[in-house]
């Protein structure tokens, strides 16, 4: 009998060793065997760079950009145009431009998850949705509180669809939801400037729909997304301070009694309004009084599925511990995210939409395999090659190994103010850590073609893609005093693509004063990639094999040039070693 128990045990701990041995093995990278190891590798996000109709309407074409042009040069063999919108990054058609975040993850984790936006169009069609842990929270208010949503009004596809929101309030409707409040956040950087109008126009006839049904369904507040509730990153708590007056207090500079008229309003007061910046507003009745802030006993539901723009309000509804700015008054509410937006904080508690799990990404290999990882950005960006690039994980996976550096952004100006931003800063930034060898990789984003490109401003997106163009000159050139390695590439477009064309011709759109429309979103459009410097071993090119490649294939191919395979299940490597 003991020998039995014993031969249990004894087994059991064999197992257990071997559990552990395995565990160890899933995380080492076998040494390639082709690419050594040892050289420094800097990784260079363009943020917003794609490739596009060289005409007077592509900023990265009009600005000065020698060493970007340089790098071009070496196609094929060591510059290439890769995918960076649509399925190729997880979305749901190849109809939906590229973002920062799926742009990342697919960098960081080098595989296609399905993102957010995905995630929640099953969800919602399947109605699964309706039965999960996050809708049962929220519905405990449905009888004797109000539904609060809180996201932006926009069918951009890239924090948030209003088709989305529309589903969403009608399956709140039929599962109990009698008393409606929407909070809206203009949008006007994702789509065209001023569609605000229209969708709070679809959003008064379905909500007139709904009262039809009985529910009690208005607009609440609103405000722009750039000066209200979504800012990134912590750059300006001020931001969503505003939004907190206007939604949870009921309190905001501008009171209306419908949003309809406060758009017309704000706008005939002030030529340059834009859905961006809208101000912030408050609906209020006859008598004055605002029509839903939020109270305790109510539900709160942040309907926005992409991550960075809504943790700081996701912290300010759900922390007791907060002191960002004074809430004045906190509501006792059952909150839910669209998502958790944060999955190392577990942010928030509550969502209806499980995230997509992206784990095993780039960076954990590295860390786990003893590489020593620098990333850097200013503020707006810091989280994209961080947290995006971490599957959407905040912290470091060790910080014997990894350095995180935030240069903090400009605040409260629009970037066509300050078009360089920091570009130097994070080439500086990125020269010392190459040149201090104590890193294995070092990862940097550049912002300006995206953010300047958001503004609309031709002349500003020039001047900035031309900062982040020295920006690069700096990072190659302190790559070649160490004999390391580049590979720069970009997350999206954007500021090749500054009008809205003609997709038959690609000619400009006029609008109906005959002037030409601004675009201020992302594009389709592929951005490239380029590898070089004094370490790549001879023969080293792209495969020619891969011509649908996107930007999960970026890890595998970090991964080679660092000297180490990639996971099998990693899309594969764009280099080869030609014989
Ligand atoms: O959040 C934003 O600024 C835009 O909606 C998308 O830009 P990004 O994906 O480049 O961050
Ligand atoms: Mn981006
Ligand atoms: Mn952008």
């Amino acid at each position: 009998m003991a020998s039995i128990w014993l031969t249990k045990l004894l087994g059991s701990c064999f197992r257990r060793a071997d559990d552990v041995e395995e565990k160890k093995h899933d995380w080492l990278l076998p040494a390639h065997t082709k690419f050594p190891k040892g050289r420094t590798l800097a990784i260079v996000v363009l943020d917003g760079w794609g490739e596009q109709i060289p005409d007077q309407y592509n900023a990265i074409h009009v600005a000065n950009t020698p060493t970007m042009d340089a790098l071009k040069k070496g196609a094929p063999e060591h510059w290439r145009l890769i995918r960076a919108h649509g399925q190729a990054v997880g979305l749901p058609t190849d109809e939906d431009m590229g973002n920062s975040e799926v742009g990342h993850n697919a960098l960081g984790a080098g595989r296609i998850f399905e993102q957010g936006a995905k995630l929640v169009d099953s969800a919602l069609s399947t109605g699964k949705l309706f039965h999960g842990n996050g809708f049962r929270y929220i519905q405990e208010c449905f009888a004797k509180g109000t539904l609060h949503f809180i996201g932006l009004l926009s069918d951009g596809g890239v924090h948030s669809r209003y088709d989305q929101l529309q589903a969403l309030m009608k399956g709140c409707a039929a599962n109990g939801a009698r008393r409606i409040r929407l909070h809206v956040l203009t949008d006007g950087r994702d789509v065209l400037d001023e569609t605000s109008f229209k969708f709070v126009e679809q959003l008064e006839s379905d909500l007139r729909e709904l009262r039809k049904h009985g529910v009690d369904a208005l607009i609440a507040s609103g405000g722009g997304r750039m000066y209200v509730t979504m800012d990134r990153y912590e750059n300006d708590w001020n931001v969503v301070k505003r939004g907190w007056d206007a939604q949870v207090l009921g309190e905001a500079p501008h009171k209306f009694k419908s949003a309809l008229e406060a758009l017309t309003s704000l706008k005939a007061e002030n030529p340059k309004f834009n859905d961006q910046y809208c101000p912030p507003f408050v609906i209020v009745d006859h008598g004055g009084k605002a029509v839903g802030p939020i109270l305790d006993g109510d539900a709160v539901v942040t309907f926005n599925f992409r991550a960075d723009r809504m943790i700081m309000l996701a912290k300010a509804l759900e922390y007791a511990d907060f002191n960002k700015f004074d809430r004045v008054r906190v509501p006792r509410i059952h909150y839910a995210g669209m998502l958790q937006y944060d999955g190392e904080l577990k942010l928030p508690g509550k969502y209806l939409v499980s995230p997509p799990e992206i784990e095993r990404t780039s960076g954990e290999y590295l860390a786990k395999n003893g590489l020593r990882t620098f990333a850097c950005s200013e503020t707006v960006k810091f989280g994209h090659v961080t947290f995006f690039w971490n599957g959407n994980r905040s912290g470091l996976f060790n910080d014997k190994l990894e350095t995180y550096v935030e240069i903090q952004s400009d605040q409260g100006i629009t970037f066509n103010e300050k078009p360089g931003m920091k570009a130097l800063e994070i080439g500086r930034k990125a020269q010392d850590a190459i040149l201090s060898g104590k890193y294995d990789q070092v990862r940097v984003n550049l912002p300006n073609g995206d953010m300047v490109g958001h503004t609309g401003d031709m002349k500003a997106t020039v001047f900035g893609c031309e900062a982040a163009d020295k920006a690069v000159k700096m990072i190659l050139d302190a790559v070649k005093k160490v004999g390391g390695i580049y590979l720069v590439t970009a997350d999206h477009g954007n500021a090749e693509d500054m009008v809205k064309r003609n997709p038959k011709t690609g000619q400009p759109l006029l609008d109906k004063d005959g002037n030409i429309q601004i675009l201020t979103s992302h594009t389709c459009a592929p951005v490239p990639i380029a590898i070089g410097g004094p370490g790549l071993i001879p023969k080293v090119r792209f495969r020619t094999d891969l011509p649908h490649a996107g930007l999960a294939n970026v890890a595998a191919t970090m991964m080679n040039l660092l000297g180490f395979e990639a996971p099998a299940d990693y899309e594969p490597s764009l280099v080869e070693v030609a014989n």
